[in-house]
């Protein structure tokens, strides 16, 4: 699956929306890619997911014990790609803001692939990594859907992107003025109750 297909079944679903964004770094960007729009399709998330899923088997990664996905927006692209890898799907989620492995347990020493949604500054995959290796899990590598840096997201482990799809966005001090013009809004789930 190629950069155009995959940006077409966002376009398929409007899921490229335009406006003012406050993201989850903070930073705020004139595009916001809502996942869900297309997530909601099972044969679509299939088709995305079967794309990753075959891009993390030629990377070497095919083989980890699980794949772990950062809540909300990776659990259902990761219950997907865990499904084709045949692997378990386990997800991370925010207890007082941070990211735990609440609902499940892996033995010390598994070794996992993280699947996110979008990767943007990478801060939420990093924090993934950072609360699976208290617990002694090991991430193999990260893959994800759409990487809006363009390559340049440092996230600690290799990262495997679907799509590059750069779009701007700034932080609230180089905000352009047409963008502070438009009332802001902010669709993520960090810092929601
Ligand atoms: O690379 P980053 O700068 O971390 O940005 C990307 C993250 O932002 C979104 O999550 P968000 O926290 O907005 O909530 P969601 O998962 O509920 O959509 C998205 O699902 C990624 O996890
Ligand atoms: O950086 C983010 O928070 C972000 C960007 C984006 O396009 N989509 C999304 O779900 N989150
Ligand atoms: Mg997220």
């Amino acid at each position: 699956m190629d950069r155009d297909e995959v940006l077409d079944i966002f376009r398929s679903c409007d899921a490229i929306l335009e406006g003012h964004f406050i993201l989850t770094s903070g930073r705020r960007s004139p595009i916001f890619l809502q996942k869900v729009r297309v997530f909601q399709f099972p044969d679509k998330t299939e088709k995305l997911c079967a794309g990753l899923a075959e891009r993390i088997r030629e990377a070497g990664y095919g083989d980890v014990d699980a794949v772990i996905s950062p809540a909300i927006g990776g659990i259902v692209p990761g219950y997907e790609t865990a499904r084709q890898l045949g692997k378990p799907a386990l997800w991370v989620e925010r207890e007082d803001g941070v990211f735990r492995l609440r609902r499940f347990e892996l033995p010390k020493g598994a070794r996992v692939v993280v699947v996110e949604d979008i990767v943007t500054t990478g801060l939420s995959v990093r924090e993934t990594v950072e609360a699976l290796g208290k617990e002694g899990i090991e991430v193999a590598a990260c893959a994800c859907i759409i990487d809006r840096s363009a390559g340049k997201a440092d996230v600690g482990v290799p990262l495997i992107a679907l799509a590059e799809y750069e779009v701007p966005s700034y932080s609230l001090e180089e905000l352009p003025p047409e963008l502070a013009a438009i009332p802001p809004v902010k669709p993520g789930s960090r810092g929601l109750a």
